[in-house]
């Protein structure tokens, strides 16, 4: 009797995944074999090579080299072992039916890893990043195209696509597509996307996002998307797939991801891993200020937005002078000026006695060294002051040793007064030889000012007396590191080949240039949407020259809403084109509440609508306002969390948080809980509270006390149901 698709299909899959289980043990067995090898040879090693000279040292060494390959293999082998094991709860999520060579039919099926078949040694399960199979994620049958390394495309015709739902060897589910990823399987597996840490969307990636994510390592892209629309999904799996296509040359130590704060990367932690991937290397724009060793202490990015919600104009102006392009690129042109003029450099003093005169550095750097480039000067200069600063040290020993001596009453051994001595000349000339080693004696606090000056003088003014006193607002960040970069070299990572950037709506074009000046090696991958503005006065954003330099690729479909959300918050913001995909669910609901009934109703809303596990969250413009709600409510309800910005680990549960802080998030629940009109009242607490409904995955509550916000008021009446 001829077999049904779901018995083949069933028949199949357990085929599959009983030679996944034989292969998982032969790993096992084969890494407990090595285990033990490894334990014997370092045993071996440690009796045996007591001495290592002479004779002994040439078998130590080579016993050395047999361990690090034997530890290597291990490595390989657990590596495999843990793409088996995931391999093995989901042995595929699709197939396509192609025309093989012959004619034929071919079935290949898509999965986490490679897999060749025991017996064959043909591929079994395809890589889900492996050239072919990226055909599965185009929205086609018939003839179709797919790059091979070397350039070429190569054309085969598709006959069918199919996309599977398994768990171990258990088929759930089987659905034949021929555009890929119909409806019907997304809205199932968009049921709920807020439940846990975000998760891989490598089994329903959308043609548009399947471009950008094998787009080639050495492209610069800029991928623009409108909230909910996969940027940082698509970022993950490009990572994934980078790590996968450049295996030979990249490895996750050679990428950088520079996100929000260290909660989002902890929010998205378990993407790489889930496919199989190391986490990559991890910053955010703040702490380059830390790792870079500049010795100011700055305000952090939320300090900043916090800062400038309440700013006074001259505050307000600064940050704008110092974040615009026109001086991105006076700061641009004051640098190369000084390859002829007007390096500053500071006199070098020790003990209020001058050690090189400013005059005499300006002479190296200008006459010297002219024909060198900025920081090659400058590290020629290094190598004459430690010469002299050696010499100091020396004749300063002697000088002390001898004062030791001749003091009359004893005091020490001879050995006692050398090591005095070396402990003060140490102590004297310690600051010093760190300032020549990180050629701290330019003066690029000067190149900042003096750039700033030539365009506003009071700005420059306030800038000065700031970074006198050592500390720097978050916008004096940018200019610091570029400057840094491109004069000094010292912080610049060649090993940093793709840095990936989330929400790059947030950085402005110094700060891009800052980190391209750290990291020259490094292509990019930059993510965002030039709506999400949750700062208060950033109202450009994204830099057209930034633009001009990268190819740009825009994502319209929004993928984490239900269909009612989406079109709420587009009504927000209508010129923001946003195609939803997302399900039907229930409409936003405004309540206006009296403030004597606000805690009362908070409370209640939460007992009706809030179960352990989910994710819920109450969002406020500002910390301060979050503070206060949390002071009300939080008697009422001890279980509500604060979520500050110390808060390092990403959680569920019954959250408030302030607006800015959300961005990035999504959760099941949001409850704008201050829609005040004396409170979001401009431009930019338009494109706030754009951000803020954005984030709620599938329920929505607005929460007002008085008038709503204009943004929101001016929303027609069938978007939303009143509370
Ligand atoms: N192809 C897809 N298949 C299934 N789910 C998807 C797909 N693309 C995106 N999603 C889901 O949509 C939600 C939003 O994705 P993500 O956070 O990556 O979007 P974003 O564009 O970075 O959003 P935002 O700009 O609002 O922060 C996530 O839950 C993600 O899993």
């Amino acid at each position: 009797m001829e077999q049904t698709i779901w018995q083949r299909e069933q028949a199949h899959l357990t085929t599959m995944s009983t030679q996944i289980c034989h292969y998982i043990a032969e790993l096992q067995q084969a890494l407990q074999k090595q285990k033990g090898e490894i334990v014997e040879e370092r045993t071996f090693a440690s009796s045996e090579f007591n001495d290592v000279s002479g004779e002994s040292a040439i078998s130590f060494s080579q016993v050395l080299q047999s361990m690090a390959l034997r530890e290597r293999t291990y490595m390989n082998m657990s590596e495999e072992l843990s793409k088996a094991e995931l391999l093995h709860k989901t042995p595929y999520f699709g197939r396509i039916t192609i025309e093989n060579e012959d004619g034929q039919e071919e079935h290949l099926y898509i999965g986490l890893s490679t897999f060749r078949d025991r017996k064959t040694d043909d591929v079994a399960i395809f890589d889900w990043r492996a050239p072919i199979s990226s055909l599965f994620y185009e929205n086609m049958t018939g003839e179709a195209q797919y790059n091979i390394p070397n350039g070429d495309k190569l054309t085969v015709t598709i006959f069918g696509r199919r996309q599977y739902k398994v768990h171990y060897d258990e088929l759930l589910q089987v659905l034949d597509a021929d555009i890929y990823i119909g409806d019907e399987v997304l809205q199932q597996l968009l049921a709920d996307t807020a439940k846990e840490k975000m998760k891989s969307i490598v089994a329903t990636i959308q043609s548009d996002q399947n471009a950008v994510i094998r787009s080639s390592n050495k492209q610069n892209l800029l991928v623009l998307g409108p909230p909910g629309s996969g940027k940082t999904s698509v970022a993950m799996q490009r990572i994934a797939y980078l790590l996968y296509e450049y295996r030979k040359t990249l490895t996750a130590r050679n990428i950088l991801l520079i996100s929000p704060s260290d909660l989002f990367n902890d929010y998205i932690s378990n993407v790489l891993p889930e496919l199989g991937e190391e986490n990559v290397q991890h910053s955010t724009f703040y702490r380059l200020l830390q790792d870079v060793g500049l010795p100011y202490k700055a305000e952090t990015h939320y300090d900043n937005i916090e800062r400038l919600q309440h700013a006074d104009e001259a505050a307000q102006h600064d940050y704008y002078v110092k974040t615009s392009h026109a001086f991105a690129t006076t700061l641009q042109h004051a640098i190369d000026v000084l390859h002829v003029s007007d390096m500053p450099f500071y006199n070098i003093k020790v003990d209020g006695q001058l050690f090189a005169s400013s005059k005499e550095l300006t002479y190296l750097f200008y006459d010297k060294f002219a024909a060198l480039d900025l920081d090659f000067r400058l590290k020629k200069i290094r190598t004459i002051l430690q010469k002299r600063l050696t010499t100091r040290r020396t004749e300063e020993l002697n000088r002390r040793v001898d004062e030791l001596k001749s003091v009359n009453t004893y005091v020490g051994t001879d050995e006692e007064l050398l090591a005095q001595a070396h402990k003060e000349v140490a102590k004297k000339y310690g600051k010093l030889a760190q300032m020549i080693e990180t050629l701290r004696f330019v003066n690029s606090a000067k190149i900042y000012v003096s750039a700033l000056q030539q365009l506003d003088a009071h700005v420059a003014e306030r800038t000065a007396s700031s970074l006198k006193r050592r500390h720097l607002h978050y916008e004096d960040i940018a200019p610091l590191l570029y400057i840094d970069a491109t004069v000094k070299k010292l912080a610049q990572q060649n090993d940093i080949k793709h840095i990936v950037i989330d929400e790059i709506q947030d950085y402005s074009y110094l700060q891009w240039l800052a980190m391209a000046a750290l990291y020259p090696k490094a292509h990019f991958t930059l993510l965002g949407d030039r709506n999400q503005l949750v700062h208060p006065l950033k109202k450009d954003a994204l830099d057209h020259a930034l633009l001009g330099q990268f190819t740009t690729v825009e994502l319209t479909k929004s993928y984490r809403s239900t269909n009612d959300i989406t079109n709420y918050m587009k009504a927000i913001l209508p010129h923001a084109v946003t195609e939803s995909l997302g399900v039907h669910g229930q409409q936003p609901t405004v309540h206006h509440w009296t403030p004597s009934s606000y805690v009362q109703n908070i409370v209640s809303l939460v007992q009706h609508a809030f179960t352990e596990g989910d994710s819920f969250v109450f969002i406020c413009k500002d910390k301060r306002a979050c503070e206060a709600f949390y002071a009300q409510v939080q008697p009422h309800l001890p279980q509500l969390v604060l979520i500050t910005a110390e808060q390092k680990t990403y959680m569920k549960g019954l959250l408030v948080m302030p607006a800015y802080m959300a961005k990035g998030f999504e959760f099941t629940t949001v409850v704008l809980a201050d829609a005040e009109a004396a409170r979001y009242n401009n431009e930019a607490d338009t494109t706030l509270l754009y951000t803020i409904v954005s984030r709620a995955t599938r329920h929505l509550h607005i929460v007002t006390t008085n008038v709503l916000p204009a943004a929101l008021a001016q929303i027609d009446a069938s978007l939303f149901t009143k509370g």
